[in-house]
């Protein structure tokens, strides 16, 4: 498992939005072989969304030939209800992108069988081959998706009864109203969400910290469903400094130190996205000069900066700066929708 710290919620989001792009650009999807990816609703990835937004409208991503699978759905709430994920995920995302309407999936809690709504989910992801990219987010019990504690870590896409936190967690949306906050929920199983191919889990705030905690420096458990993630072969937790609190200091300086030697020692030009040597780009002369300039820069007690000055991703940074002259740009067609955003950010539930 990878965790990558960040300074807040604000730089958690450009390197999410950053990777994803970054995998479907790589992935070169057709109408025959899609990218599928799988998304979540909630405060967390709104502005990952946002930037994805942003950088589609840079041109530098298409969504043309990805095909989505959401998290979850309340049961009972009207799709057009402004708290339903469909409303969120069509406020947020799919209707600023060319994503075409029939390549999202989004669970109906309104479905007449909802067992039958369910396994047809499940069928619909294992005929296009699996997920490729699952991002998430957690409730404060660690739950994923709807998987509250105590859920099977062997679940699929199924009925579930919301747990009084999550119900409490989550009446910020629902005017602060507990009674209002639906019960029951459709939600992928974590199962659903550990056979994806690779599991990218945005955690943030110092309310998620300990279970951040409990998911990297306990074992599995399934009243922290979130720490399922430790059994798979590609899981990433990108989280913000105040998510670290409840962490051991030793834990976050290993983290932070790998991303850090990696760019040191092999240099970040010579990694791919998923932290992966690029062979073929490596000039072994080059490394050994790189390991040499390092040592000397130790003696002689040479200042960090100077390294990561050399070691900036170009190719980031002209991507960044595209995408925030694009945001500046664009109008936005849904007001209420960054009222709302904000909103959401403000409260501290
Ligand atoms: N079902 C959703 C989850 O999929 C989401 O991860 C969680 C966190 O929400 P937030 O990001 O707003 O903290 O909220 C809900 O419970």
């Amino acid at each position: 498992m990878r965790l990558i710290v960040r300074q807040d919620y604000e730089e958690v989001a450009s390197y999410v939005a950053y990777y994803v792009k970054e995998r479907i650009n790589q992935f070169q999807p057709t109408p025959e072989r899609p990218f599928v990816l799988g998304l979540a609703t909630g405060s967390s990835p709104i502005l990952v969304y946002h930037k994805l937004v942003d950088f589609y409208a840079a041109g530098q991503v298409s969504f043309e030939n990805v095909v989505t699978f959401n998290t979850d759905e309340y049961v009972g709430l009207p799709k057009d209800h402004p708290q339903s994920y469909h409303t969120f995920m069509w406020n947020h995302l799919f209707k600023h992108v060319n994503i075409k309407k029939e390549n999202v999936h989004i669970l109906d809690g309104n479905a007449n069988n909802l067992d039958e709504e369910c396994r047809k989910f499940e069928a619909e992801i294992a005929k296009l081959g699996g997920i490729e990219l699952f991002l998430g987010g957690i409730g404060p019990d660690g739950h994923i998706a709807f998987n509250e504690p105590g859920s099977s870590l062997t679940s699929r896409t199924r009925v579930k009864t919301l747990a009084y936190e999550t119900i409490i967690a989550n009446a910020r949306f629902f005017g602060g109203d507990i009674s209002r906050v639906p019960k029951l929920a459709l939600t992928v199983g974590v199962a659903t969400v550990m056979d994806a191919r690779e599991v990218m889990i945005v955690i943030t705030g110092a309310h998620k910290s300990l279970a951040l905690a409990k998911c990297v420096e306990e074992g599995v458990n399934h009243m922290w469903t979130v720490s399922a993630i430790q059994m798979h072969p590609k899981g990433l937790i990108v989280c913000d400094e105040d998510a670290t609190l409840e962490l051991h200091v030793k834990t976050v300086k290993y983290f932070k130190s790998i991303e850090h030697v990696h760019h040191s020692i092999i240099g970040k030009h010579n990694l791919g996205l998923q932290g992966n040597l690029l062979r073929n780009m490596v000039d072994t002369n080059q490394a050994a000069k790189r390991r040499r300039r390092l040592m000397l820069q130790s003696l002689l007690n040479d200042e960090d900066e100077k390294l990561e000055d050399e070691e900036e991703d170009e190719a980031q940074k002209a991507a960044t700066a595209a995408v925030e002259e694009a945001g500046k740009k664009r109008k936005r067609s849904n007001s209420t929708y960054w009222e709302e955003k904000s909103a959401l950010l403000d409260v501290n539930p």
